[in-house]
């Protein structure tokens, strides 16, 4: 553990000193693509146009064979594209494979001015983001790069969400954290065989009503997720970092997929990945507040004056603590809006129907 003293100090001679805040810029999706996929790759400038955040992915869902091309692919498609203020990550292979060193290699050295933020999948404990961090801050000294490379752990071992809070806080570098529910799955032995979602075998039933044990009991199927990514958000919040949902592997499935996604958000994600382009427009609505919460927000707000007090607005009791909610929501849509023209009407109209 770095002594509090040394927390903002560069890690290598002549690295760029870590920020001091994570600049919250719009990620209601990750877009997952395969630099290495021809087919992909082309749809890349049209899709970086419609997303927050663009990921080339060289780890799971990328051949052992094609680690390479991926890698080349996604070196080729940073040096050819200028994607403006949509943001460019990676997810790097994980810290025990016989790939990463070659990918935070050349990436830093050959595109490291191009990327926003790395993602290290399987981080165990603040040790992976440590090794990460001196050596991130070698390489960028060695590429002369001027702004900081940020770092973004998936939580996706058991030994990860034990040490989540560590995690969170290893390094000035930490962006943030997504939950990856398929290994998270797999690292705990749950049976769920899925990426991410539901199950209908996890459920809750009432009580009977009868002798016969199999009569007029409603089940309630129950959310696998819910402990996990309420410590995620609890860590990330102390960190100051942003939590994210992961993949929904079920593409197919988007009415639950946009279920998954909103259970996030209301718990206090900021987004969520999107692997296939029907999922972008899923992010999008769910991760930006509706019209009528942003205009019930600004009422309260507009209400609440000093923010102190308590009125009754339509019945209900508002405080400094409701009024602290409805400040997250607005100032989230105040954000989104100063780049989506459309967004921002949906919302003013809203409000202008709300204050009457
Ligand atoms: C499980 C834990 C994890 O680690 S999740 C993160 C790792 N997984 C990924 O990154 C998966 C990314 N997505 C994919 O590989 C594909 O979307 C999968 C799921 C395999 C489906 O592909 P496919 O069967 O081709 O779908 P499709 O025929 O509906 O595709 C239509 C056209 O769209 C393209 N496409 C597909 N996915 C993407 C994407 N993520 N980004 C950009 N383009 C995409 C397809 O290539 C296809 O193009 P075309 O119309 O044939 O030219
Ligand atoms: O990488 C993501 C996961 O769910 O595993
Ligand atoms: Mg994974």
């Amino acid at each position: 553990m770095r002594s509090p003293k040394d927390f903002f100090a560069p890690l290598a001679l002549g690295a760029p000193a870590p920020v001091r805040e994570i600049p919250v810029t719009p990620s209601r999706m990750i877009h997952f693509f395969d630099p290495g996929n021809e087919k992909m790759a082309a749809k890349v400038p049209d899709i970086a146009k419609k997303v927050d955040v663009l990921l080339g992915n060289l780890e799971d869902a990328v051949r052992a064979d094609r680690k390479e091309a991926a890698r080349a692919g996604l070196v080729a498609i940073a040096k050819a594209n200028d994607f403006g203020k949509t943001q460019l990550w990676t997810r790097v292979n994980s810290l025990d494979s016989p790939w990463v060193l070659d990918d935070l290699v050349t990436l830093v050295t050959e595109i490291g001015d191009k990327l926003d933020v790395i993602m290290v999948p399987k981080v165990e404990g603040a040790q992976d983001i440590h090794y990460v961090d001196r050596l991130l801050a070698q390489l960028e000294a060695r590429a002369g790069l001027t702004k900081p490379l940020l770092v973004h752990a998936i939580l996706e071992t058991a030994s990860g969400v034990a040490n989540v809070e560590e995690i969170a806080g290893a390094s000035p570098r930490m962006q943030g954290i997504s939950l990856g529910p398929a290994d998270l799955a797999a690292s705990r032995r749950m049976k769920t065989t899925r990426v991410g979602g539901g199950h209908p075998g996890y459920l809750v039933r009432t009580d009977p009503t009868g002798e016969d044990l199999t009569e007029g009991r409603t089940t309630y199927q129950q959310d696998l997720w819910h402990y996990t990514v309420a410590r995620m958000v609890d860590a990330c919040a102390m960190h100051g970092i942003l939590p994210y949902y992961g993949p929904f592997g079920d593409i197919r499935d988007v009415v639950a997929c946009e279920d998954q996604f909103r259970n996030a958000f209301l718990l206090g994600c900021v987004g969520a990945w999107s692997l296939h382009p029907v999922q972008i427009d899923i992010a999008k609505k769910v991760f930006s507040p509706a019209p009528s919460d942003v205009a019930w927000a600004r009422k309260v707000i507009a209400e609440m004056g000093d923010g102190t007090g308590a009125v009754m607005i339509d019945g209900k009791m508002q405080d400094d603590a409701s009024v602290k909610q409805c400040r997250v929501v607005a100032e989230l849509a105040d954000a989104l809006a100063a780049d989506d023209p459309e967004l921002a009407a949906a919302y003013d109209a809203a409000t202008k129907e709300a204050l009457g």
